[in-house]
């Protein structure tokens, strides 16, 4: 299963990046920085509407090469620029072909809140994340057990990062609501077999606690469906694949919001 390989690849890339900078200097470094400003993400999806998170994104297992030409930080510029609430920056390098010098050289330039989209197994990467500059990070429940999700979210609290809990299915949002999360992100694509559905999120939204915010994630293309998101009462959008192969991103994520944004 392509989920389970990946988080086989990513414990082994750990045992490398530890060699580097040992997980003692990481937490320090990031424990350092804690005194930032905390939580932006959070503040942000609270405000009223739906908000913009647009990735950037060269690859994925299901799309294969989404971006030949991958001018990163323009991207992640022109976003801001567009009027995106917060940004999404893969960097698992394998089968996503991202890196964290993209992240670390995106959170330098854009003011926004920047998500480390990777494969969190390690609360090594949350430290790594933090000296990053990122202010979210994700956490998949299909590869965390409950009391990982919640020790992970407590590491997360004390760096003041928001974290992104995902799930995509009845049971995983059981798990995310019991680890206390505060961020919910429900995934159209089913990472087991890749197929997409956006009423993954509209079917999920009513199990999501009143006061959690709450994502939709994948596979959103049209001003439709975002309207149809819009009316399911979803705080915020992440989108990637539509964006990333649109050569005029600001007209394309103003069209997704019905013309302007
Ligand atoms: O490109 P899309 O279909 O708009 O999807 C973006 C984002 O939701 C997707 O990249 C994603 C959601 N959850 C993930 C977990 C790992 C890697 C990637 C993802």
């Amino acid at each position: 299963m392509i989920l389970e390989q990946i988080a086989a690849d990513t414990r082994l890339r750990l045992i490398e990046e530890k060699k580097l900078v040992s997980p003692e200097e990481m937490k320090e470094k990031a424990l350092a920085l804690a005194a930032d400003e905390t939580f932006p993400f959070e503040k942000m999806l609270k405000e009223p509407g739906i908000h913009y998170i647009c990735e950037v994104k060269k690859a994925s297992p299901s799309k294969g090469l989404i971006a030949e030409d991958f001018p990163y930080l323009q991207i992640a510029k022109e976003y801001e620029a567009a009027g995106a609430d917060a940004i999404s920056c893969l960097t698992e390098p394998k089968y996503f072909l991202g890196k964290k010098e993209y992240l670390k050289a995106i959170t330098d330039e854009v003011s926004i809140p920047v998500l480390r989209k990777d494969f969190t197994v390690d609360e090594y990467q949350i430290y790594e994340a933090k000296t990053l500059g990122a202010g979210v990070v994700l956490l998949i429940c299909a590869l965390l057990d409950t009391e990982t999700i919640r020790s992970y979210i407590e590491i997360c609290d004390r760096l003041g990062l928001s974290a992104l809990v995902e799930v995509h299915d009845e049971n995983e949002m059981d798990s995310a609501i019991k680890a206390g999360a505060r961020v919910i992100g429900v995934n159209n694509r089913n990472l087991k077999d890749f197929t997409v559905d956006i009423s993954n999120s509209t079917r999920l939204r009513s199990l999501a606690p009143e006061n959690a915010l709450f994502v939709a994630e994948s596979g959103i293309k049209t001003a439709e469906d975002i309207q149809v998101l819009k009316d399911a009462g979803v705080n915020g959008v992440l989108i990637g694949e539509t964006l990333m192969r649109s050569p005029e991103k600001a007209a394309m994520l103003a069209a997704l919001n019905g013309g302007a944004l």
